[in-house]
């Protein structure tokens, strides 16, 4: 399977920034990020299996796919090593690449994610309610999660645009994206990650909370806990200068697991 993506040119020599987003978004989730990083290095941003311009076959996925699927785009263009960021499901995918190829991981930031997203039940459920009613049905709850409502009355239009970006999501993609997410566990294999790992957390949010983020932050030897605020589970869009320094200093200076 070949990954809808976009290369971001930057200064050659580095290693590139692939960034990889969360369920019901596309690549244009990162806009805020990019050209701090592109100063930096060749950033990819990458539609999911399912979201986007990727394609997406009939479900359910393992995140294990998604995961090969970001390997497969990887070696397709000859990259080795990258700097691999990834919020919510893309936190899961960047999780299990680090774990099962720590050789191919510079640095790892881990954004509003889990080692384990709650219920298994609750994400079955909601697959079973998108293959029925569409996602356009659940995308005004969902991006209810994403921003504070402070933020989400001060931006209509981010959040317009991100209701569209939700809607837009093919409904067996992201079905089977929630399937993915019932299965996901990485708790017992936090251990196996030896890059060094940013760890962000929205201090508002409600799907992944700074308590889940601080399970990774525990887990993995070298990582370091930032809690922004105020942010929901998006905290690239609603705190997107302060998280985009966050990478960017990690990538150029890597933490390496100092308590903050
Ligand atoms: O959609 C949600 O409820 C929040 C979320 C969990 C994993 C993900 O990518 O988004």
């Amino acid at each position: 399977m070949q990954l809808a993506h976009t290369v971001h040119p930057g200064p050659s020599g580095a290693e590139p920034v692939v960034l990889l987003g969360s369920l019901g978004s596309d690549r244009r989730m990162w806009d805020p990020q990019v050209p701090a990083l592109a100063r930096m290095a060749s950033v990819l941003t990458v539609d999911v299996r399912g979201h986007g311009g990727s394609p997406a076959p009939a479900g359910p996925y393992r995140v294990a796919e998604l995961a090969n699927d970001v390997l497969v785009l990887l070696n397709s263009r000859g990259i080795d090593r990258v700097h691999l960021v990834g919020l919510s499901l893309g936190g899961a995918i960047a999780q299990r690449i680090a774990i099962e190829h720590p050789g191919r991981v510079r640095t790892l930031s881990l954004l509003c994610t889990a080692a384990r997203f709650g219920q298994p039940a609750a994400w079955t459920a909601r697959a079973e309610a998108v293959r029925r009613d569409g996602v356009a049905a659940i995308a005004g709850a969902i991006a209810g999660r994403w921003f504070t409502p402070e933020y989400a009355a001060a931006n209509p239009r981010v959040v317009a645009d991100c209701l569209r970006m939700i809607a837009n999501t093919d409904d067996e993609g992201y079905a089977a994206c929630c399937e993915a997410l019932a299965q996901w566990d990485s708790r017992a294999a936090l251990s196996r990650i030896t890059a060094p790992t940013l760890v962000i957390a929205g201090a508002q949010d409600p799907a992944t909370t700074p308590d889940d983020l601080r399970v990774i932050a525990d887990g993995v030897a070298r990582a370091r806990l930032h809690v922004v605020t105020p942010a929901a589970h998006v905290a690239s869009l609603e705190q997107a200068g302060q998280v985009t320094a966050l990478i960017r200093d990690h990538l150029t200076a890597p933490i390496d697991g100092t308590p903050s």
